[in-house]
């Protein structure tokens, strides 16, 4: 049971200090959005390149771009332990999850609520995570999306038959009150942005949901 807090919604004029709030959660989420694949912008390569050199814990970065084939490998170049794509922007999703390995990161698959996992099953291999949102992506603090909670359990099935070791994520309004079925449903690593830095004590907050999640798995 992992805890990644998104910065997204932390203070971007002090990120080191935000870094350091949540030094005992297990991942830094770091939202990265272009404004094409989503209808925001956040930051980018520069940016994670800076943080990788102060952050206490290793950085989880959920790139919400398009041409992911071009641009993720640079995030695990720049020292991202674990990089995600999306799979819908993809073009060679094998070829780019073998580059994220290769360059020393943990690769991972993210799907829209509106995407089925279905197709990509046979992708399992290559991957060291799926990522299912249970938002829309491009902002914090949305409503949670309990509708994917069969997705889940259909990623941990498939995941238990063929045998790797995958974790599966979630990420959008993962709260103390949305964790639990998460954790049934067979997540194992939580995202969560402003449940932790809304907080007035975020470390804590992380130690609770951890907490939540671990006794609410099977
Ligand atoms: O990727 C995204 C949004 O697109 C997330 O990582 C959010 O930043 C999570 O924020 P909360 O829903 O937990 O406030
Ligand atoms: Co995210």
């Amino acid at each position: 049971m992992q805890i990644s807090p998104s910065i997204l919604s932390a203070d971007f004029a002090n990120l080191e200090r935000e870094l350091d709030r949540i030094g005992n959660a297990d991942w830094a989420h770091v939202d990265v959005m272009d404004a094409h694949f989503v209808p925001n912008l956040t930051l980018g390569l520069p940016v994670v390149e800076a943080l990788q050199k102060v952050s206490p814990i290793p950085l989880d970065c959920h790139l919400m771009i398009e041409d992911p084939d071009r641009w993720a490998p640079s995030y695990a170049e720049a020292g991202a332990g674990s990089v995600t794509f999306h799979v819908e922007a993809a073009q060679d999703p094998v070829r780019l999850a073998r580059a994220l390995r290769s360059a020393g990161a943990r690769a991972a698959m993210a799907l829209k609520p509106g995407t089925p996992f279905a197709p990509y099953e046979d992708l399992l291999p290559e991957l060291d995570m799926v990522l299912v949102m249970t938002v829309e992506p491009g902002f914090g603090g949305q409503s949670f999306m309990a509708d994917q909670m069969p997705k889940v359990t259909q990623v941990r099935e498939a995941v238990r038959r063929h045998g790797g070791e995958v974790w599966i994520q979630v990420d959008g309004g993962v709260s103390a009150s949305t964790i639990e079925q998460c954790a049934e449903a067979g997540a194992d690593v939580f995202v969560a942005g402003s449940a932790v830095y809304g907080a007035d004590d975020a470390a804590a907050a992380v130690d609770r949901l951890r907490e939540l999640a671990r006794s609410h798995t099977h």
